[in-house]
């Protein structure tokens, strides 16, 4: 799954809120709109923050009374085992320093609950006969898993009910829907409840995906008026990646992280079952530079790839190939069965692609930055290569 192979591709650096209301509306979808809105309040507050901290910094240095400052560089300062960030904590931390506005703040936290909500599901799918199918196709003519269904309940209601989200957009639903007016906020979340499903009958690592945008301030003032305009601000999902204000993923295998990035690098949070608490495990996460190369493709669909793909497929199968184990690539080829690939642009491919140039890697279709496709429909799906620079270079070459 996209997820499982992220993971392996980044090298980790160590240093470092019921019930869902009604749906008021929802649409089919066409064009997006340009945007503003939160996204511009967020980078306001960030420059007024600046301000502010120098200001404070400039009092306690020219007040004579001022007291001598203690400088303890945070290199040096002692950790022990019960010096640890939540990811509440972390959150609150981005708010002050005005990264992040209050309400993404929410949307945030919100998501990570879904997380440890979904997350709890999987671990006793066997136990509890959640694994097999539900019987149903989604819109995309793909069989639904019972999780895929119920987790796509339990991170629908979380967003809904946490006040802040305006839109949602999801695999598993037909069309994006509106939050009840009276309900909801500014934000649009797209997301994948259970990636990797297919996996979970064999216990294999699955997990969330999603993606956060502003909502476009004609729409804020909009919504639950005008029905033409509240139609148009629900196709307001499709927006291209580089829109996004933040992504982010959540595994579940040995442990359950959640790898998160809002616009200013890539870190992860791993669960500690003991408290139910999500604790910043990994900072500043950056693609490996490591000559070794782990690639990942299904080469189950070799012969249905174009021979430019299975050029550079073969290039990858250096003798001690299967041991590689940091950098590298993940690839999803389009292919003669499927002409525009697997993965879905707006809640796999786009997501996805925004952490891993946060962590100094590339993504691409084949052709251009996958975060500047602007997508025209909420289900497009598109080829998808990422990883470490040089390689996605690399098979970008080939297949010019
Ligand atoms: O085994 P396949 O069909 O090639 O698909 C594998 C890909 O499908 C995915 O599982 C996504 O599919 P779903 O969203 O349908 O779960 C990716 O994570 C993975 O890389």
């Amino acid at each position: 799954m996209v997820v499982a192979q992220a993971v392996h591709q980044l090298r980790h650096s160590w240093s470092c809120p019921a019930e869902a209301r009604n749906v008021s509306h929802v649409a089919s979808l066409g064009a997006a709109h340009s945007r503003v809105g939160p996204l511009e309040k967020t980078r306001r507050s960030r420059e007024g923050l600046k301000v502010r901290f120098g200001a404070r910094a400039a009092v306690n240095v020219d007040s004579p009374n001022a007291l001598p400052i203690k400088k303890r560089p945070v290199a040096q300062a002692k950790r022990n085992q019960y010096d640890i960030t939540t990811f509440t904590a972390w959150l609150v931390r981005q708010e002050i320093e005005g990264a992040i506005d209050g309400e993404l703040t929410i949307v945030l936290s919100s998501i990570a609950l879904a997380c440890k909500q979904i997350a709890s599901l999987v671990q006793r799918a066997g136990i509890s006969n959640l694994t097999g199918l539900q019987g149903v196709e989604n819109i995309q003519g793909e069989e639904q898993k019972k999780l895929d269904v119920i987790s796509n309940e339990v991170f629908s209601n979380c967003l809904r009910s946490n006040g802040r989200t305006g839109i949602i957009a999801s695999e598993e639903e037909d069309v994006p829907v509106a939050v009840e007016e009276s309900y909801s906020g500014n934000y649009i979340v797209v997301f994948d409840p259970l990636d990797g499903s297919a996996n979970i009958d064999a216990a294999v690592s699955t997990g969330p995906i999603f993606g956060i945008y502003a909502s476009d301030q004609e729409c804020l003032t909009n919504l639950g008026g005008d029905p033409s305009v509240a139609q148009n601000c629900v196709v307001n999902v499709c927006q291209p990646g580089s829109n996004l204000l933040a992504a982010g993923y959540c595994m579940y295998s040995s442990s359950v992280v959640l790898v998160l990035s809002i616009g200013d690098g890539l870190c992860a949070f791993s669960l500690d079952s003991l408290y139910g608490e999500f604790v910043l495990t990994h900072e500043k996460i950056q693609v490996s530079t490591n000559t070794k190369k782990l690639y990942s493709f299904n080469e189950g669909r070799y012969e249905l790839w174009d021979d430019k793909v299975k050029r550079y497929v073969d290039t990858l199968k250096v003798p001690d190939g299967w041991t590689m184990l940091y950098g590298g690539i993940y690839g999803y080829p389009r292919d003669a069965n499927s002409s525009n690939s697997k993965l879905r642009l707006l809640y796999e491919c786009a997501p996805m692609s925004f952490l891993i140039e946060q962590a100094g890697g590339n993504s691409s279709d084949g052709q251009p930055r996958i975060l500047h496709i602007q997508p025209e429909e909420v289900h497009q799906r598109c080829p998808l290569y990422f990883g470490s620079p040089e390689e996605v270079d690399k098979v970008l070459s080939f297949l010019a």
